[in-house]
């Protein structure tokens, strides 16, 4: 692992990091979107971009704010795409690492530089009405176009994990050389974790501060053994050892420049491209259900994920039985048509199925790819007065309504079994807990999906399922 690491950044090195030809740059149409609506199945957004040959269809996952490109307004997509971010204690130079990366970056015509200031004074966005700071930095690599979130403080990282403001399919954890880990460092990786980040880099930032070659090498141990208390690869995951200031300052090259490279070159092998949600199984939110007469029963919705084809089964599932039936007809703005792919808003025309079986907040989705549940474990963010949640705590046993996809149902909160006198636990605005959830009715759910807890019409909560029960 280490040697084709070492190979791959001497690669990086050497050949110069290309830029994009003008040609291929597009300047990318977001709709004007607000993700503080109350509106659950609102939330997956698409924008698409036409091209003469083909048509790409970028769908966000739910919650998702759409990348800003911030360092261009470029938004090429001839690389594939990855999300990351930088995480880690207070002060340990995410930060810096950030502006370091694009300043190295820049050097090889890969990114635009960012300052310290531009992102450590990121705009603060809202996502499911909650505040959240961050800084979105965008560049390329020869293999690969990042976009990389930074926030300026511990609760927006927590809220960002949270809700998916700013979704990281693989994370550079930051650990400065001086201090070793620290709490927040096991923080960051528990959530990671919770979040479903599976693969990270580790960055020991700092080593100009320090002498002692021992010193390192104790953080390194320390930190592998950590990745692996948490569940992450600890044997096989890449550690870096440089200093973001070197780099930023244009010092000493062989801990500064030359290991943002090599960090690079970690992240472009060691963190896979995720699935595009082209390619995933197909499934579809019922938002609607309608009866044509002389026709049957059609389903509405948006498409999720994957393609789905005119006389392909599907599976309904939700809310009572699972049925499988056959898609017999594909709708689009009033045309037939023979496929529908994520990103699109179609009417499921479904056989032998009646108006009464079908309800909004069930899923269409590929048979066998999706399962419905009646409980789980969540991690939560609930929200502040300030950010227009509840003004009190809650304590056990609290029943809101979830929205989940385009389902809402009344859930029961409360502390994991095992919780010493939970209902003595409260659980205060602003917190961010691990809670049980048990809803009414099953729903269509999996790991990762994020959902909001809404009260007398506002929204009181944010989380993402970390585990399945019954
Ligand atoms: N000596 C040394 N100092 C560094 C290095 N990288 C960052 N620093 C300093 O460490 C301090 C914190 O750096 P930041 O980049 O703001 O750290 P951060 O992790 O973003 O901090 P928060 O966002 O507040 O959590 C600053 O004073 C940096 O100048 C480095 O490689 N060597
Ligand atoms: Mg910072």
């Amino acid at each position: 692992m280490y040697r084709t690491l070492q190979h791959t950044s001497k690669l990086a090195i050497k050949g110069r990091l290309s830029a994009v030809p003008s040609t291929l740059r597009q300047t990318a149409k977001l709709p004007a979107i607000s993700l503080a609506t109350q509106q659950a199945p609102r939330f997956y957004h698409a924008w698409t971009q036409r091209t003469s040959a083909c048509r790409v269809v970028t769908p966000l996952r739910v919650g998702q704010v759409p990348v800003r490109t911030m360092a261009a307004d470029v938004f090429s997509r001839d690389k594939p795409h990855v999300n990351i971010g930088t995480i880690g204690h207070v002060d340990h130079g995410k930060t810096t690492l950030t502006a370091a990366i694009t300043k190295v970056l820049a050097d090889e015509g890969g990114a635009q530089f960012r300052d310290y200031n531009s992102i450590d004074k990121a705009p603060e966005e809202r996502a499911r009405g909650i505040t959240i700071s961050t800084a979105h930095v965008e560049y390329q690599t020869d293999n690969r176009h990042y976009a990389h979130v930074d926030c300026p403080g511990h609760a927006d990282y927590i809220k960002n994990m949270i809700t998916g403001a700013a979704t990281m399919d693989g994370a550079i954890i930051v650990v400065s050389a001086t201090d070793g880990q620290m709490p927040q460092t096991r923080e960051h990786l528990l959530l990671a974790r919770q979040v479903g980040v599976k693969d990270l880099v580790v960055f020991v930032n700092k080593v100009d501060a320090v002498d002692d070659a021992e010193m390192l090498e104790l953080v390194e141990m320390e930190m592998r053994e950590l990745l692996g208390e948490y569940g992450f690869d600890g044997e096989n995951t890449p550690v870096i050892m440089g200093s973001a200031l070197c780099a930023l300052e244009d010092r000493k090259p062989e801990i500064g420049k030359t290991k943002i490279l090599e960090l690079m070159a970690a992240v472009d092998a060691h963190i896979p491209t995720p699935e595009r949600d082209l390619d995933k199984p197909f499934l579809m939110p019922i938002e609607d259900v309608f009866s044509i007469a002389g026709r049957g029963t059609v389903a509405t919705g948006r498409l999720e994920r994957g393609t789905v084809l005119k006389g392909q089964e599907v599976e309904i599932v939700g809310y009572g039985s699972t049925l499988k039936t056959t898609l017999t007809g594909i709708e689009m703005f009033h045309k037939q048509l023979e496929r529908g792919e994520a990103g699109d808003n179609m009417g499921a025309l479904l056989r032998g199925v009646k108006r009464e079986q079908l309800h909004r907040g069930q899923v269409l989705c590929a048979p066998g790819t999706v399962k419905s549940h009646k409980k789980f474990m969540a991690q939560l963010y609930i929200l502040t007065k300030e950010e227009g949640g509840r003004h009190t705590p809650f304590v056990d046993n609290y029943k809101p309504q979830i929205f989940i996809r385009t389902s809402d149902v009344t859930v029961t909160l409360r502390h994991p079994p095992g919780t010493e006198s939970p209902e003595d636990k409260m659980i205060m605005p602003g917190d961010n807990a691990t809670l049980e959830c048990e809803l009414m009715t099953d729903v269509a759910v999996e790991l990762g999906l994020r959902f909001t807890i809404r009260e007398g019409g506002r929204t009181v909560g944010t989380g993402v399922i970390t585990e399945l029960l019954d």
